[in-house]
Formats: structure tokens, C-alpha cells, sequence
């Protein structure tokens, strides 16, 4: 696909111009629910049963953590999140891409840290947890349960990264938004400081589901599970410069959330381009798509990078020169 803007521009690339790759992955979701309580989370049962990297949504109520799920995994509209209703259960996300993820997003109404609770069915095999905090809302309840929940769980799963995700930051003016971000970092650093634990794994990100902030965010979380992100890093610097693009991205189609991307800075105009252009082509192969024959692509590696597979082309918007090229697992 590839567009002239009329004013004399070729749909070919020109060195100089900007190009970006986007190259996405085949993935599809599958989404389970299971009852919240410890009898619904038996070791050995679901949660063991393979070893894909959980990362954990967490929070108080009504923070924003089941929007994020689903703006991200389930392609919902931001705007739709206002009639979701509170979650009761744990919802698992799984996401199929050159990694198996599971995304679980957590009820906030449980006490996670009661004694009583089966802490290991939770976070046992955890890689990354999200703390999801409602900007617009008083954060001193959120950042005191977060220190609790970390100074709780340090010991015991000493390998969980923590992200926080200052959320709702587009109801926020800019000056605001800065202002409440540095308070919510020194209030966690401080209050950490206090019970003795320096320099916490803590990364911090202004979200919000109504931009491309969210996708942004989760792909740099996501990112910290990967245990192969050099060798991606290094194959895309590699591609980037070999075909002269500005920026290539790994995409995992379904959820926009990028698994690497070349070691160039990230241009989020850029990104919020490709990503854009992957909703276009999954919406148009939706329409006008055809059963391609997944498993035998899974299963034959020639078959994989044969010429079924979808490839896009958009010249010159907004500057940019966009090309899109499906790969999946075993093409690598
Ligand atoms: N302005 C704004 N509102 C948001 C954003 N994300 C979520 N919301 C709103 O926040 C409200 C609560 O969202 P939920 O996703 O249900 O919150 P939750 O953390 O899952 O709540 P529980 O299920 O009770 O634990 C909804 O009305 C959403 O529309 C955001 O980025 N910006």
C-alpha cells in the first residue's frame, strides 16, 4: 500500500527521507477467567503449567488497571472503559508473541499481603508488576500500599521488576502532570528510604489509555522480560542499517506493544504511526483477509517468510515513509 501526496513525491523511500520499519509479529489472545480466591489458583494447576513470563496489573479500585487490559489486549475503546464494571476476578491475558506473556489483572479490593492469603499462587514466577495509580485521585493511599506490597514481597521474590504506572495523565495539564509525577517518585523513593531499602527497582511512566502513552509504556515493561532483547536490539540496528530506515520496531500486531526496536531513540510520532498503520492493516485483513494456513506456517520455517505473508507500504505521511512486514516465530 503506498500513497503520493500530490505534491510530486514518489512512493519509493529516498535516502534522506524518513523511514520507518515496522515489523510485526503473528499473535493472536486468548483470555481465561479464574476465581480470585486461593482455591481457585492451585500451584501446578494453571499457574505452572508452562513458564511464560506473568506480569502483574496492580492497584487500588477503580485505577484503571481493567481499562489498560483491555484497551490493550482486547482492542476496546478508551471511551468504552467507563461502563466496564469492578473486577472480581483475576483475568489472565495471554499474549502469543515471539514470547509468551501472561498479563494478570489483579481485583483491587483483596488484601494481597493478609497472612492468610496464598502469596506464592500470586507471585510466585512473577517477572514484572505493574502499580497502576489513579493520578487524578488522592496517591497517598496507592504510593503507601505500594511500599507495603514491595517491603512484603522483596524478600521473598526478590527478582519482581516494579513499574509504576502514573495513570489518567491526560486530565492533567502539563506542569501538573510533571509536578505530580516527581512527587509520586520521591514520596515511593522516601518512604522506601525509611524502612531501608535503597535505590528500588522501580521504573515510573505517565499513562494514559485515551494515547499511545499506554502502549508506550507496556512495551517498555515488557521489553525487561525479554531475556533475548539484545540479540533483537543488535538484528534490528542491523536491518535499520542495511535498508537505511530511520527506526525499526519488532511489533506484536494484536496488542501494538513493541518487543524490541533498534537501539536508535524512539521518535514517538514515529511510533504512533506504525501503530496506527498495524490497526489499519489488522482491521483491512479482517475484511478482506483469508485463512492462510497458520499452522502449517508454525510449523515450516520456509513457509513462514513465503510471500503470503502480509506486507504494507506507506509513502511519505507526515513525512514518514512506513513499511510493514509480518514475521512470525519461526521465521526467526
Ligand atoms: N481519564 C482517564 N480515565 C481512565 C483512564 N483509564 C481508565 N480510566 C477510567 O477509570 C475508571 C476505572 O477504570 P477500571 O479499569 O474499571 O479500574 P480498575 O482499576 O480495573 O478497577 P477495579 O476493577 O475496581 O479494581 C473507568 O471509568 C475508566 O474509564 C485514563 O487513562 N484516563
Amino acid at each position: 500500500m503506498s500513497r503520493n501526496d500530490g505534491d510530486g513525491e514518489e512512493d519509493s523511500p529516498k535516502p534522506d527521507d524518513k523511514s520507518t520499519a515496522s515489523i510485526s509479529s503473528a499473535a493472536h489472545e486468548e483470555t481465561t477467567q479464574v476465581n480470585a480466591l486461593n482455591g481457585g489458583l492451585e500451584p501446578g494447576n494453571f499457574l505452572h503449567i508452562d513458564h511464560k513470563p506473568r506480569l502483574l496489573l496492580m492497584g487500588l479500585k477503580r485505577s484503571g488497571k481493567s481499562s489498560i487490559s483491555n484497551v490493550v489486549f482486547r482492542k476496546m475503546a478508551p471511551h468504552e472503559t467507563l461502563f466496564l464494571e469492578t473486577t472480581t476476578t483475576i483475568r489472565k491475558e495471554a499474549m502469543h508473541s515471539f514470547m509468551d506473556f501472561q498479563v494478570w489483572d489483579l481485583p483491587g479490593q483483596i488484601d494481597y499481603l493478609d497472612p492468610e492469603f496464598d502469596a506464592e499462587s500470586i507471585f510466585g514466577g512473577v517477572g514484572a508488576m505493574i502499580w497502576v495509580l489513579d493520578a487524578i485521585d488522592n496517591y497517598m493511599e496507592p504510593v503507601s500500599r505500594l511500599t507495603e506490597t514491595i517491603l512484603h514481597l522483596q524478600h521473598s521474590y526478590p527478582d519482581i521488576k516494579y513499574s509504576v504506572f502514573i495513570h489518567k495523565v491526560d486530565s492533567l495539564t502539563e506542569d501538573f502532570r510533571d509536578d505530580t509525577m516527581r512527587d509520586v517518585r520521591q514520596r515511593i523513593t522516601d518512604d522506601l528510604y525509611d524502612a531501608g531499602l535503597e535505590n528500588p527497582p522501580i521504573t515510573y511512566y505517565g499513562t494514559s489509555i485515551y494515547d499511545h502513552s499506554i502502549f508506550e509504556a507496556f512495551s517498555k515493561v515488557m521489553q525487561g522480560l525479554v531475556p533475548q532483547l539484545p540479540t533483537f536490539e543488535a538484528l534490528l540496528n542491523t536491518v535499520s542499517a542495511s535498508c537505511k530506515f530511520e527506526k525499526a520496531y519488532l511489533f506484536d500486531v494484536y496488542s501494538k506493544v513493541y518487543i524490541a526496536s533498534d537501539t536508535t531513540p524512539i521518535d514517538m510520532k514515529a511510533y504512533e504511526l506504525c501503530a496506527d498503520l498495524i490497526d489499519i492493516i489488522v482491521d483491512m485483513s479482517e475484511v478482506y483477509g483469508w485463512d492462510r494456513g497458520k499452522d502449517q506456517q508454525e510449523t515450516d520455517p520456509s513457509k513462514a517468510v513465503a510471500s503470503q505473508s502480509a506486507e504494507s507500504f506507506v509513502s511519505n505521511i507526515k513525512g514518514y515513509h512506513l513499511y510493514l512486514k509480518e514475521i512470525n516465530r519461526s521465521a526467526l
